[in-house]
């Protein structure tokens, strides 16, 4: 797991390693340049090098990497965009270093000159929007076509929210150091920092901030009890699927058993019944008809949810009467069973506040960010700008855990802690890729997995299916089959590395 911090959390523990641990300022940008230089010794042309430097910080590894690039002989020239009176104590001494030994400084920078261009121009430390000499230097970097390596952050992305501020620097690449900033984690920031890479330069001790999980985290998977039976491996009921709806209920029953799960009861239309069980005969069926009484649907839900370890509610359930009163079956008699609501139902539950009072830790609620829109009664943009105020605003009616899905997915768990998703890709922005995670989540919990670890676990999951079937298919032809697929061969790969 690693850790994303804000620009404001990344100050202080550059503060802390400084003031509390002793390391000297200039200690650590020296890693951080070295780290730059290595950087651009691997992977860009240094047939001439123009490194582009604010007055800050960001700056001052600027001027220590031009200095790294002359003593090694590469063609390098400095240019100073910010003003000498705002150096920081660090510029000064770096500035100065740069000059007795030499370093090329410009006035004017030709642009033809170059074959890679050093972004050292802001990085944590912006805090306003790039305008005047800043913002036009920005757009003819842009528009050059030179490859750029954007030093800890592209100049003009917020560190912590990932917006551009005005006007952003494209960077080929990024080294950011110690820790990822969240604002290259999110859209766009993400795009305008290119590949990433994390740097240490000898900062740690980070404990606050957004989890993201990486490659180690494939222990996480429950692991396989190999004298296990099918109900060692979970029981999994689906409600899913209403009249013209089977497909729902197909992709996230499947998505369950291929997760690992034991056994997949869908609860579905009568009219799904021929369909499903041509398509998908390792699920057992239970059906019901719109023509049945509240009663009568009630029991049919209680029998199978009394077979079932989990339940999982919503895939192309439809709003109906009949769907509704399916939601409320299922929160009224759960027994504190683990309970995924996606699609549907989350509009369901957006209009019944008494419905919300029922959901706690173990109820996974899987909202996009239209249906968290209606849920927690803000706008899109509201969640775009501040995704974890609104989450935990809304905690504090549904006191669940809670997957918002959008192309970087928000996880909050119950007890506050979030998660930011990096893997998957705009591929995944398909009919029934939803209701493909609604089946991993439910298959995870089937296992054992408690809601804190099988949310981001399974978003993660998804995401790295996702990555497999655009590679397989590419971004823009693939579907929600395809993502299945990518999901049996990620986890095979995944239980070989465990
Ligand atoms: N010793 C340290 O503190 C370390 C700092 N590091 C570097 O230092 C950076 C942070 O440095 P700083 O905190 O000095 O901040 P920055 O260098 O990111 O920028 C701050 C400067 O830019 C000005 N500024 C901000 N927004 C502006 C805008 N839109 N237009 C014009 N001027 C603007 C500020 O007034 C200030 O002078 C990190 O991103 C990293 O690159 C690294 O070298 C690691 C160690
Ligand atoms: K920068």
């Amino acid at each position: 797991m690693q850790i994303l911090v804000t620009g404001k959390q990344m100050k202080q523990l550059d503060q802390s390693t400084i003031k509390q641990m002793g390391i000297p300022s200039l200690v650590l940008m020296e890693r951080a340049a070295m780290a730059v230089f290595d950087c651009l010794k691997q992977h860009f042309p240094l047939k001439k090098t123009l490194v582009v430097c604010g007055s800050g910080n960001n700056g001052a590894d600027g001027v220590a990497v031009a200095r790294l690039l002359h003593l090694a002989g590469y063609p390098v020239d400095l240019y100073l965009a910010g003003n000498h009176t705002s150096f920081t104590e660090e510029m000064h001494i770096q500035w100065q270093a740069a000059k007795n030994y030499q370093v090329s400084i410009v006035n004017n920078c030709r642009f033809s000159e170059y074959t890679t261009i050093v972004d050292a121009l802001f990085g944590v430390g912006l805090s306003r929007e790039l305008s005047g000499k800043y913002q036009a230097l920005a757009e003819k970097i842009n528009a050059s076509g030179i490859p750029v390596l954007a030093v800890d952050i592209p100049s003009g992305i917020h560190a912590g929210t990932g917006q551009v501020m005005g006007t952003a620097i494209r960077a080929t690449e990024t080294v950011t150091f110690a820790y990822r900033k969240l604002g290259i984690s999110l859209y766009p920031g993400s795009v305008y920092a290119g590949h990433i890479q994390v740097k240490d330069v000898g900062i740690y001790g980070a404990s606050e901030g957004v989890f993201s999980l990486d490659n180690k985290d494939v222990s996480w998977l429950p692991a396989r009890d190999p004298a296990g039976n099918k109900g060692t491996f979970g029981k999994i009921l689906l409600i899913a699927g209403s009249r013209n709806m089977s497909g729902a209920a197909y992709f996230s029953s499947k998505a369950a058993l291929l997760s690992g799960a034991g056994m997949v009861r869908i609860l579905t239309d009568e009219s799904n019944r021929i369909i499903l069980q041509q398509q998908f005969p390792e699920a057992m069926l239970s059906v019901y008809e719109p023509s049945m009484t509240p009663d009568e649907l009630s029991e049919i839900v209680r029998k199978a949810m009394d077979w079932a370890d989990v339940v999982a509610v919503g895939p192309g359930l439809s709003t109906s009467k009949t769907a509704e009163n399916l939601l409320q079956t299922v929160l009224t008699f759960r027994q504190s069973k683990p309970i995924v609501i996606d699609a549907d139902a989350l509009n369901l539950l957006a209009k019944r506040k008494d419905l919300q009072a029922q959901c706690d830790a173990a109820c996974i609620l899987t909202p996009h960010l239209g249906e968290m829109s209606r849920l927690a009664e803000c706008t899109i943009s509201d969640l775009k700008v501040h995704p974890q105020k609104f989450m935990d605003v809304f905690y504090n009616n549904c006191s669940c855990t809670l997957i918002m899905k959008d192309a970087r997915t928000w996880i909050r768990t119950a007890d506050g802690s979030f998660f930011l998703n990096l893997t998957g890709n705009d591929g995944m922005a398909t009919a029934g890729s939803g209701d493909v995670l609604c089946g991993v989540v439910a298959g995870l919990l089937g296992q054992g997995m408690n809601p804190s670890k099988a949310a981001p676990f399974a978003v993660w999951l998804h995401g790295l299916a996702g990555d497999q079937a655009a590679s397989a298919k590419g971004a823009r032809s693939m579907k929600a089959t395809d993502i299945l697929s990518g999901l049996e061969a990620q986890l095979q790969k995944m239980d070989s590395q465990n």
